[in-house]
Formats: C-alpha cells, sequence, structure tokens
C-alpha cells in the first residue's frame, strides 16, 4: 500500500505513520519503523513512541497560517540525550568521543562555523582538537594531518572544513578520510552506500540528516510525496535528495542549469532550498500547503542589526508562510539540527570503535 497515511513495504506489516523520535543508540536495528535511512533499513537511529508537535505556528492576517518548524529544541533535545550516553559511557568504561576538526586557510565564515562545532562537543562531553594550517599549505601537508587522526584512537570523527582553497583536491583529500571516521559522511564509501538501496553507510551527512530528522518529527509525510530539493552539493543538496528517495519520496532536483525551476518546484509537496542565494525562492514557487526546508545560511548586510549583516536563508520567508503549511526559519531551522547530528554521529562511531551499546 502506497501514499496515504501509510509506510510499508510489500510483505511486511504496515504501520501507521506518526510523527517520532529518534533516540541514540548503535545496538538498535529495528526493521519495524521507518527511521533516518529510510523504511525498514536498519540504522543507529531507533524510533521511540514519543512525537514532537510543536505548537508553534503564525497566523497571519489574511487568514493563513504556516507552521514554524523550530529546530532549536529539537537540536537540544538531541544533545540532552547525547551527553546522557556520554555520560554513560564515560561511567561504563571511562571514555569519551573525540572529534577531530581541520581548518585550512582564513575564510571569514569557516571559523565561526568552528566555533558553534566546537561549543557544542563541549555541551556534551567530546573532546575536539583543531589543527588549523596555513591558506599556502600543501595537499601532503594537508593529508599528513588527516592520516594522523586516521590512526589516533582517540579521534572517532574527523571533519575538513569546507571550502579548501582552490590548489587542494578537495575529493582526493575526502577520500583520505577514514570512513569509520567521516562523521561528515563525504566519503565516497559513505555517499555510494547512501545511494544504493539497501546498504547502510557509516554515516549519514548532518545536514540531510537533520532535514529529514525535522521531517519526521513534524509528521510530514514523504513516502509517495513529490519533493524538490534545490542544490546537488556534497554537503547538502545531493545526499539530501538520496535521503528523500530512500524515504519512498518522488524526487526532482533543481540547479544552476535548470530551466523554469518554479514550474517544478511549484508541484512539489515538499522542497529543500540548499544553493546560497537570500529570497531565490519566492512564494509564487511554491505550491500551496507545500512543506519548505530551507537549508540556505546566507550573510546579508543588516545596518539595523548590531553586526551590520544578518543571516537568512534562500527563501523569501515572508511570501513563503502565506503559501505553504510549515517552514524551517533560517536561523534557527535546520542549522542547530545539523550540529546535533554532528554530535550523533561522533557518538555513533564512538560507541562502534569500543563496542559499546
Ligand atoms: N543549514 C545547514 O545545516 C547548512 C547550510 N548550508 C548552506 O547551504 C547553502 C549552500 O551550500 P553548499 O551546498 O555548500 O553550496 P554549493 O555552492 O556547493 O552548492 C550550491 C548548489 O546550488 C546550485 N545553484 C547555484 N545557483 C543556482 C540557481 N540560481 N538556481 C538553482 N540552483 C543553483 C548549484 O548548482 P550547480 O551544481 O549546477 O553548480 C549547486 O548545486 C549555503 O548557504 C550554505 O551556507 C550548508 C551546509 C549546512
Ligand atoms: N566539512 C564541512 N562540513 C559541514 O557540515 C560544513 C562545512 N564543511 N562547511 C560549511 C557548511 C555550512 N554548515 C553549517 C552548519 C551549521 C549552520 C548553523 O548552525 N546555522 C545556524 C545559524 C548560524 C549563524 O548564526 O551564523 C542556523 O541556521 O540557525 C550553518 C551552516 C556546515 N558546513
Amino acid at each position: 500500500m502506497r501514499g496515504g497515511n501509510w509506510v510499508g513495504v510489500v510483505g511486511r506489516r504496515l504501520r501507521k505513520q506518526t510523527s517520532y523520535f529518534s533516540v541514540h543508540s548503535t545496538s538498535s536495528t529495528s526493521t519495524e519503523y521507518p527511521n533516518i535511512l529510510g523504511p525498514y533499513l536498519p540504522d543507529v537511529w531507533t524510533p521511540t513512541n514519543q512525537s514532537h508537535r510543536p505548537q508553534s505556528s503564525a497566523i497571519f492576517s489574511n487568514g493563513n497560517s504556516a507552521r514554524i518548524i523550530d529546530g532549536k529544541p529539537i537540536a537540544k533535545d538531541i544533545k540532552f540525550r547525547i551527553a546522557g550516553e556520554i555520560q554513560r559511557m564515560k561511567a561504563a568504561i571511562g571514555k569519551s568521543p573525540g572529534l577531530a576538526v581541520v581548518l585550512v586557510g582564513q575564510r571569514r565564515d569557516s571559523k565561526p562555523y568552528i566555533n558553534i562545532k566546537l561549543r557544542a562537543c563541549d555541551e556534551v562531553g567530546i573532546a575536539t582538537m583543531v589543527e588549523e594550517l596555513p591558506e599556502s599549505c600543501t595537499e601532503s601537508e594537508l593529508l599528513d594531518v588527516v592520516s594522523r587522526f586516521n590512526e589516533d584512537p582517540s579521534v572517532h570523527g574527523i571533519i575538513v572544513q569546507l571550502p579548501l582553497p582552490q590548489h587542494l583536491d578537495e575529493e582526493k583529500i575526502m577520500t583520505v578520510v577514514s570512513p569509520e571516521k567521516d562523521v561528515d559522511g563525504f566519503h565516497p564509501l559513505n555517499m555510494g552506500n547512501l545511494a544504493l538501496r539497501g546498504r547502510q553507510p557509516f554515516f549519514i551527512p548532518c545536514a540531510p540528516k537533520g532535514c529529514i530528522e525535522l521531517l519526521l518529527r513534524f509528521g510530514v509525510q514523504i513516502s509517495g510525496k513529490r519533493s524538490v530539493v534545490i542544490g546537488r552539493s556534497k554537503i547538502v543538496g545531493l545526499p539530501t535528495a538520496l535521503l528523500l528517495q530512500r524515504h519512498h519520496a518522488t524526487v526532482s532536483t533543481v540547479h544552476s542549469f535548470t530551466k523554469n525551476p518554479e514550474q517544478i518546484t511549484s508541484q512539489a509537496d515538499v522542497i529543500v532550498s540548499d544553493v546560497g542565494i537570500p529570497n531565490l525562492v519566492r512564494g509564487n514557487w511554491l505550491k500551496p500547503g507545500s512543506v519548505v526546508i530551507d537549508m540556505g545560511t546566507n550573510l546579508v548586510k543588516d545596518t539595523s542589526s548590531r553586526h551590520g549583516f544578518r543571516v537568512t536563508g534562500d527563501v523569501c520567508y515572508e511570501e513563503a508562510i502565506k503559501v505553504v503549511s510549515a517552514i524551517t526559519p533560517v536561523p534557527g531551522g535546520v542549522g542547530p539540527v545539523t550540529i546535533s547530528m554532528l554530535l550523533s554521529n561522533t557518538l555513533d562511531s564512538a560507541k562502534r570503535a569500543f563496542r559499546f551499546t
């Protein structure tokens, strides 16, 4: 039975799709519930019966209303659970997870993102190591740093902050990160296994995982629905499209060569945008009642703000809320959940390394 309110595959017990929670546990191999990798495929995340349906919604003078998908309480909840698991790990085996971050060069926006990640690690008890390399570093210097972290047993997750300077071969460097420490999920082995139905990557990229988590927690039906992902990057767009497919959505991808993107997006029930262009997606690009996940995180000048700029998404929020049934704000939507997923991947990795269940 497909579509409607039910999820299921032929020959398996059908369950009513409900909004649900994911709990962290490597030992779980639930095949009965849908999970972050798609229905009935084993994953480290197990759903519980708890549902999270925040009441927050915006009611407008024209009578339209949209649910605001607030990522902050969800991120907080996930972090709380992760902190509990790390305490349990420490008490049981005297070990805790470790995350290594590699930063090359001085990009203005990289430091703040890294600081957000480091702070979150600190909050839950993940040890962090940061290796900063100059803009001019050679590929072999960078590969040496990555290899050292690959071999370090106190490191369970490695992230090489992107983008890298032009002279470094990003794809080569991604391939050198051990797939078992690749908490970003960018290694071709992990990305390939995400793309292949029935296979299980060690890690799912954090932002796409956050996107699906929000959809699931808010009880948004994915199976059988039309979805459009705007953008096809390795960090967000491509793995999000792959994950949506694993959840049995009919997925279209829009990118910089797409003609008349609004004709495609306006037919979609779920729209995910990760482009990096403020206000690219206008109200008339969206189908009434659709659900929008705005992954864009763009700095725009704003003289009225303290720092002279503010963060905004790809979607024209003011127009969209008059059309859609639910939308993530920027900031405070997917971003905080992305960070929680990095912590979650790092914890999963440490559990796997220590065979701790
Ligand atoms: N919220 C979160 O957790 C995260 C947010 N981000 C944010 O997401 C945004 C995108 O980041 P990232 O994916 O790394 O960026 P990339 O530049 O790697 O990818 C952008 C994508 O958008 C496509 N694109 C560019 N212009 C257009 C257009 N006019 N119409 C349709 N598609 C277009 C590109 O197409 P083509 O492939 O043809 O070039 C490309 O696939 C940024 O704002 C970033 O900050 C990133 C990571 C996590
Ligand atoms: N190896 C690698 N892995 C990444 O995952 C990666 C990367 N490189 N390079 C840069 C992009 C960008 N990215 C974001 C993560 C969190 C927020 C986030 O927390 N956003 C907050 C706002 C942040 C702010 O106020 O600046 C929010 O939306 O509420 C945004 C963007 C991960 N990236």
